[in-house]
């Protein structure tokens, strides 16, 4: 099964295998070809480059891409996508005046998205999930990493986990899971986290591993939620089980989460609205990358990561979405890089590495997406005819995309 697109007005992020992520003023480049064409074999990327050099001139499909870009889909590192119901009265009570923590403290915000989970279904967990995950798709998203963490028992942790596994055999579309069992101190250990903490780590975790059920370990390392200990206590716990870390940390307040997380060699430090130098001089010679989540900062009106800076020190950054019920009711990540380009200052180039091979990197998968690769998995955007790469943050708001393929098959 073979599909040729030709006259492609632009093709970007071309790379030559073996990059698996672009850091500092590297992040600047988005290498890109005009005039190509690209083939794809079964459900993976066979050859491209300028028209002048296309030799195939036979596919069962050929599609004329002519004023068209073709790229990479999104690799969107940070969801919480599978949740029950939605928290629209926390959204109308945020309008008249309270704040996201204010709501949390009257037993609002993750707990109350935890309650209406445990009394929800896996099945109809799994349906509201599953229509979510099927719009992203539409929107441009390839890869998504999801979490647990609205479960907070045994059973409702099990229940999400569950359910995103359930996803992945069902979907063509590339999914990691996380445990975020310490998402929130749930109301029936109150005033007794470490119980709670002691349960993660002695009930949720090995039942987990039993069961496969999750690629890395999260906590929300944060006042009033988990501190450094908790963080070390849990990061170490997950690390037993195989879990590599990939944590929430620096949201509202900066106290050294980050550095204990490249001392744990996380994966990711992710959200960053409030960063110091010390967080920043702890990310250099790390294989840490930074993920910053704007949808968040515009949603609940708090500092966006200081994504110029991290880039300006040398350092990588991946933009995802943090699709959740609470915080950031979308999950659309042209949208992400619109605002990472408007309210980050963040070239259009920066962005885009940030939302395609960095976001890639950030979920173990920048050997097979997040760019046009010889080798890669087919998953391609194809734009309507828009003016240049540069339209697509530019209009933000406006959906340019015109059809998407998932290895190799287009699924609108
Ligand atoms: N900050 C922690 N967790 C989620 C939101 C949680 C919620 O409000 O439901 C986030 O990444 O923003
Ligand atoms: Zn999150």
């Amino acid at each position: 099964m073979t599909t040729l697109f030709i006259h492609i007005k632009q093709l970007i992020q071309v790379r030559e295998k073996g990059l698996l992520k672009v850091s500092g003023k590297d992040m600047k480049t988005l290498p890109f070809i005009e005039n190509a064409y690209l083939l794809i074999e079964n459900d993976s990327i066979k050859d491209f480059g300028p028209m002048a050099d296309c030799r195939s001139t036979k596919a069962d499909t050929i599609i004329d891409a002519t004023g068209k870009i073709v790229m990479p889909t999104w690799c969107d590192s940070h969801t919480h996508v599978v949740y029950a119901g939605n928290r629209v009265q926390e959204f109308v009570d945020r309008i008249n005046g309270l704040s996201y923590e204010e709501i949390a403290n009257r037993g609002g915000g993750i707990l109350n998205s935890a309650e209406q989970l445990q009394n929800t279904t896996e099945d109809d967990l799994y349906k509201q999930s599953l229509a979510r995950v099927k719009q992203l798709m539409a929107l441009g998203t390839g890869a998504i990493e999801i979490k647990s963490g609205y479960g907070l028992t045994v059973n409702a942790e099990l229940k999400m986990l569950r359910v995103i596994k359930r996803l992945k055999t069902d979907l063509k579309i590339a999914i990691k899971a996380t445990f975020l069992g310490a998402h929130a101190v749930p109301k029936h250990f109150k005033d007794n986290k470490q119980g709670y903490l002691n349960e993660i780590a002695t009930k949720m975790l090995p039942k987990i591993k039993d069961e496969q059920l999750a690629d890395y370990i999260d906590i929300f390392c944060e006042k009033g939620y988990f501190d450094l200990d908790d963080t070390d206590f849990i990061l170490t716990e997950g690390k037993k089980y195989g879990l590599t870390p990939k944590i929430h940390v620096n949201q509202f307040n900066a106290f050294g989460g980050v550095a204990l997380a490249v001392k744990h060699k996380a994966l990711s430090v992710d959200h960053l609205e409030e960063l110091n130098e010390n967080d920043i001089e702890a990310l250099k010679n790390s294989n840490t990358m930074p993920v910053a989540l704007p949808s968040c900062s515009y949603f609940l009106s708090i500092p966006y990561t200081p994504g110029r800076a991290l880039i300006d020190a040398g350092l990588p950054l991946a933009l995802a979405t943090d699709f959740n019920p609470g915080s950031t009711p979308s999950g659309n990540m042209n949208f992400v890089v619109s605002t990472a380009c408007i309210k980050m200052k963040l070239t259009p180039e920066e962005a885009i590495n940030a939302a395609t091979l960095n976001g890639a990197y950030a979920m173990d998968y920048s050997n097979d997406l997040g760019s046009i690769t010889i080798g890669k998995k087919a998953n391609i955007i194809l734009t309507k005819a828009i003016p240049s790469f540069h339209y697509l943050p530019y209009a933000f708001g406006e959906n340019c995309i015109d059809k998407v393929m998932i290895n190799g098959e287009f699924i609108s």
